[in-house]
């Protein structure tokens, strides 16, 4: 496409976000823009390195053990900020999930063994997506939910993330709470938007250790992008374990003081692929198989087939809500639960508290959940019933309603 096209119809495309309401999701962006990945293949970004994220069930010293989720979190950075840039040539737009979208999807890797991903979008108003990332194996579970608050100023989209994501190591009884990074969208008036991290965030573990990760950004001796310094203390003392610092989308270096102890570069840690089942077996509301035209026609930058197919499966989804709405039903997720703010907000924000750091910095601030349609926690009992088939007739009326939704 030359330059001209993309400068027109781009030129009005940033001017139409300038007066944005706030919800990326809602705006319509050029095709050339366009991703054929939903927002809810986005959990996937946490585990494409299973060794990394096993790693820590096998540290007996609590020390090392949170030195290991600090690491296998910095891993996770480039691909959950940066792969589209690499895939894709620049950031692209996610097509923007609906109410009950699946993404479900396994690693295998020889020494971590089965890593499992459930994934699911648990409120399409503010768009929220929950997940469950399993490895059975070595006790290793990572459970979490996300929206996004976005604002535009001087050509920059500005996204705060809400929610949080807690790792749980079974054999050692313990939780990380992880807050989410802020991040920001240049290079949009070159029509090559990427994100770049900013600020601060806190993994908070519940035996004591407080890692704090600063997303510097442009670093201003190398002037390399995506920098960072991430440090490790024990709660209560002022004393710096590890610091680790590098770029994100790179290379980094653990060190104890003055000593480098550890590193980890992107260029010999390659992801591990994950696994799907082929689309003609997935369910109809996993995210690959019901886009699946819509992908057709981004491919073919036919904008008109785009509009077209994307409409059918929306219009589907309003005339779900208003039927729910006359009857007094919501939405059955199929895998996570809403909990009320004080049940689950009270226990996690006394987990924070408890062990926040006497530096002064909060620990966790959990967002208003009213920002995210509740507290999102994934249900075990959901999750048996899923896997022992229990709820066969329910996930099958389910899909029946949006099928019947969607054909005419
Ligand atoms: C609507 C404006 C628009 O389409 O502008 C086009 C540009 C591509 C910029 C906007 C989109 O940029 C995408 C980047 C997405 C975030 C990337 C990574 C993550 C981490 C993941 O764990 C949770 C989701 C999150 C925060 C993505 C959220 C959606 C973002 C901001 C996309 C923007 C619509």
């Amino acid at each position: 496409m030359g330059r001209k096209k993309i400068g027109t119809t781009w030129t009005s495309f940033v001017k139409s976000i300038a007066s944005f309401n706030g919800d990326l999701a809602s705006m319509t962006a050029p095709p050339f823009i366009l991703s054929k990945a939903s927002l809810v293949e986005f959990s996937a970004y946490w585990t494409e390195h299973p060794k990394l994220f096993v790693a820590p069930a096998k540290e007996s010293d609590p020390e090392k053990r949170a030195l290991a989720v600090l690491k296998w979190f910095l891993s996770t950075l480039k691909q959950q900020y940066s792969s589209r840039n690499e895939k894709l040539g620049s950031e692209k737009k996610p097509l923007n999930p609906f109410l009950g979208e699946l993404f479900l999807g396994h690693w295998d890797d020889p020494e971590a063994g089965k890593t499992e991903l459930i994934s699911e979008q648990v409120s399409h108003h503010p768009p929220v997506t929950a997940y469950s990332i399993i490895n059975e194996k070595h006790g290793v579970k990572l459970q979490g939910y996300n929206g996004q608050k976005a604002s535009f100023a001087s050509m920059t989209i500005n996204v705060k993330q809400v929610g949080l994501a807690r790792l749980h190591i079974d054999a050692y009884d313990e939780d990380y709470l992880i807050t989410l990074p802020t991040l920001h969208i240049e290079g949009l008036v070159y029509g090559t938007p990427y994100v770049e991290l900013e600020k601060s965030t806190i993994i908070q573990s519940s035996s004591g250790y407080f890692a704090k990760i600063e997303y510097t950004g442009k670093g201003w001796v190398s002037g390399k992008k995506n920098c960072f310094n991430a440090t490790l203390q024990k709660v209560g003392s002022k004393d710096i374990l590890y610091t680790i610092s590098g770029q994100w989308t790179d290379s980094f270096t653990v060190k104890k003081g003055k000593t480098e102890v550890d590193s980890f570069s992107h260029k010999n840690n390659p992801t591990t692929p994950l696994t799907l089942k082929p689309i003609e077996e997935q369910d109809p509301l996993e995210s690959r198989r019901a886009w699946a035209k819509v992908a057709v026609a981004i491919d073919k930058g036919d904008y008109e087939e785009i509009g077209m197919e994307k409409s059918k499966i929306e219009n589907a989804q309003r005339e779900l809500r208003k039927k729910e709405k006359e009857e007094g039903k919501t939405w059955e997720r199929r895998y996570f639960s809403s909990v009320e703010k004080d049940s689950a907000t009270g226990k996690l924000l006394d987990l924070a508290a408890k062990y926040s750091v006497s530096l002064g910095v909060p620990a966790v601030t959990l967002d208003d959940p009213s920002k995210t349609n509740g507290i999102w926690l994934f249900d075990e009992k959901k999750y048996e019933g899923v896997k022992s088939g229990t709820r066969e007739e329910e996930l099958k009326a389910a899909v029946e309603k949006v099928e019947a939704a969607t054909a005419h």
